[in-house]
Order: structure tokens, then sequence, then C-alpha cells
């Protein structure tokens, strides 16, 4: 496994500014979670660590080598659960390996005893053993991103990285995904990034915080750093009430530990 290295990373959509010189350095195995309002920048920063998107100017690292193209080793767990509706929660674990397998064999699952094995412990890593067999489009949404983070799980990756995985459920959904994902990640040693609009959840499952506004990194630290003066930072003057429900629910929750 590998570090993470985002270095002076830019990048621009015509004359719109996405991520404006943005650096930071990851350790493997930390779980970091990118905050920000609409359009600060996360997904993009996601998708270029991903390599979905290439850097107008900077680079970023896995290791020592330049991620210019999507490789196995980086899992991307998206927003809508991309995940096949008519198959099996099991089955869309299984394609997970679809790097290793090749395609054929994944449509027609042929995958070895190993590989299927592999699909059922990572369903069951995300509290899904039980539903393994059900069809994806018959589960709620929360039940679905944790098929999305099983199939991530079978890629087998170093690093997880899942753009607003909670970003469509309830409270309670939102605090399942993000709790199967922290384990999920600790199990298995995995750098993990996720970008979120919850400031309580994040407190509660991140373990490192990047903060970015307007495209750039105006926060980088841990539970502690996060206090009310430094959410102020990343999210200027909107009011940030919303967006501290979703843990217990109590707004109050907003005074953090300064
Ligand atoms: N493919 C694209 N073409 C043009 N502009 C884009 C593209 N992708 C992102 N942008 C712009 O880049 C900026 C950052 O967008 P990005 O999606 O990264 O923000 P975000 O923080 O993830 O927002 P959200 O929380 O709404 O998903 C926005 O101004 C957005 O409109």
């Amino acid at each position: 496994m590998s570090k993470i290295v985002v270095d002076s990373l830019t990048k621009q959509f015509g004359e719109t500014v996405a991520l404006d010189d943005v650096s930071f350095e990851v350790p493997e195995g930390e779980f970091v979670i990118i905050l920000g309002v609409s359009g600060s920048g996360k997904s993009t920063l996601l998708r270029s660590m991903c390599g979905l998107t290439s850097p107008s100017e900077g680079q970023i690292l896995f290791g020592d080598e330049p991620i210019t193209a999507p490789r196995p080793e980086i899992a991307m767990i998206f927003q809508q659960h991309n995940i096949i509706g008519d198959m099996s929660a099991y089955s869309n674990a299984l394609s997970g390996g679809v790097h290793r397998n090749g395609l054929l064999t994944s449509i027609l699952q042929l995958q070895d005893k190993e590989e299927k094995h592999r699909a059922l412990e990572a369903l069951d890593t995300v509290g899904l053993l039980d539903e393994a067999e059900k069809k994806a489009r018959r589960m709620s949404g929360g039940q679905q991103q944790r098929v999305g983070i099983a199939r991530a799980l079978v890629q087998q990756s170093d690093v997880l990285l899942a753009d607003e995985p909670v970003a469509s459920l309830d409270p309670g959904s939102a605090q399942d995904v993000m709790r199967y994902l922290r384990a999920a990640s600790e199990d298995r040693g995995l750098s993990t990034f996720c970008s979120l609009h919850q400031v309580n959840i994040a407190r509660k499952f991140g373990h490192r915080f990047i903060g970015l506004r307007n495209g750039k990194k105006v926060f980088d630290g841990y539970r502690d750093d996060l206090t009310i003066d430094a959410v102020d930072k990343i999210y200027g003057d909107i009011d940030t009430e919303g967006m501290f429900v979703g843990s217990s629910g109590d707004p109050k929750e907003k005074e953090v530990k300064a």
C-alpha cells in the first residue's frame, strides 16, 4: 500500500476554477472526510484522485506514480450507487473483481471459489450477508450504498473514494452507511476519502478532515481542530444549521468541541 500525495492540484473547466493549487499528503490507512459547500470542488478532487479527471496543473501521486487513469488499486463509490438493480446484492458485489476476472467471466459468473468467498465476505462486512440473494432494486437506498461498498471491497483496492455516499439518505441510514464504510476501511487498512455535507456525521466518523472553499484548501486537520471557527472558514457566511442534523438529529451538535 502507498501514501497519496496531492501536489499543487489545479483543475479548470473553461473559466471555472474547480480546484485551486490544492496540496496534501495522506499516509496509508487514514479515514479522511472532504468538507465544503456545493460547488467547492469535492467531487472534482475525488474524480481527479481516481484518474477520471485530469489535472490542469499539478499531479496526484499514488506512492511514487502519478495517477493518470483509473486503476484497480483505487476504488470509487459514487453518489448514485451505480449498482445494477436487476442483479442480486451478491452479483453486484462479485462484479467488483471484473478487472481480475475479465468481463466474460464476470458476466457468466464463472469466478473461482476464492472470488465468490470474497464477495460473501464483503457483504458480511457491510451487514448484508442475509440479503445476498435479494435484487438490488428491491433494497433501500442505504442498503444499495452498502452493496456499492461491498463491490469496492471485492475490487481489493488500497484506496477507497466515496463521493457523498450518504447524500440522499435519511439520518439513520446515513449513519449506518458511514459506520460500515469506516468498519470496512479499518478492517482492511484502506486509505479512505469521503466527501460529506453533514458536519456532525463527519465529526462522528472522520479521522482527518480537509475543507475546500471555492476550490481552495482552507482546512486540514483532525477532530479536535474542527472547531466552529474552522467550520465557518469552510462554509463561510451560510447558515450551517441544517448541516449539523444527521447523527443524533440534535442541532446543538454544532457546538463542536474547541
Ligand atoms: N465537467 C465539468 N464541466 C464544467 N464545470 C464543472 C465540471 N465539473 C465540475 N464543474 C464545476 O466545478 C466546480 C466544482 O464542482 P464539484 O462538482 O467538484 O463541486 P462539489 O463540491 O462536489 O459540489 P456538490 O457538493 O454539489 O457535488 C463547480 O463550479 C462546478 O460547476
